[in-house]
């Protein structure tokens, strides 16, 4: 909880202002959105954030290149399974490499680039349902913060 409430959320952070000052054009546009949703007001309510698409891009761009906890919680299988050819026994431990996959090139094209817009318009989201950006986990033990 501790870690998770204070080192995972300043990591992300972080990351975020070091790709808006690598990307100054990502930073302009979403200056110009926040701009055009607050106006003249004097404070950002929870209204105007739920209006600001572009910034709900830029957040999960970079969970997805920024993941704090890049292999996940790890797992024991329960039961014999077979998973991409290989035979792994029940009670073997498994790492999920999150990381890997949210840089997996058939999946995401030029993974490597801060490139927001490929989230405009996409179902794509971080809530565990979608396999290939999973920066909380999925399943039973996915991150309840
Ligand atoms: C940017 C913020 C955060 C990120 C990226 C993050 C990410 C994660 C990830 C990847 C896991 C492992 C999930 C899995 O293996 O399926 C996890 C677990 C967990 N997170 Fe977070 N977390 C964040 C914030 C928080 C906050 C704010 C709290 C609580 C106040 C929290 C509490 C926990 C707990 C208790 C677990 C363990 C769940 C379990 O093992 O059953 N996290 N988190």
């Amino acid at each position: 909880m501790l870690a998770g409430g204070t080192d995972r959320t300043s990591v992300v952070l972080e990351w975020l202002m070091a790709e808006l000052m690598r990307n100054p054009r990502v930073m302009k546009k979403v200056q110009k959105e926040i701009g055009r949703v607050v106006g003249k007001k004097p404070q950002i309510d929870m209204n105007d954030i739920g209006r600001m698409d572009y910034l709900k891009c830029i957040i999960k761009e970079n969970f997805r290149l920024h993941l704090p906890g890049p292999l996940l919680v790890q797992r024991e299988i329960s039961d014999n399974i077979s998973i991409g050819g290989y035979d792994v026994p029940a009670k073997t431990r498994l790492f999920i490499n999150a990381w890997a996959i949210q840089r997996d090139p058939s999946t995401w094209e030029r993974p490597e680039e801060f490139f927001s817009e490929r989230l405009e318009n996409n179902r794509v989201d971080f809530k565990g349902y979608d396999f290939e950006l999973v920066p909380f986990g999925v399943g039973r033990r996915g991150c309840p913060g």
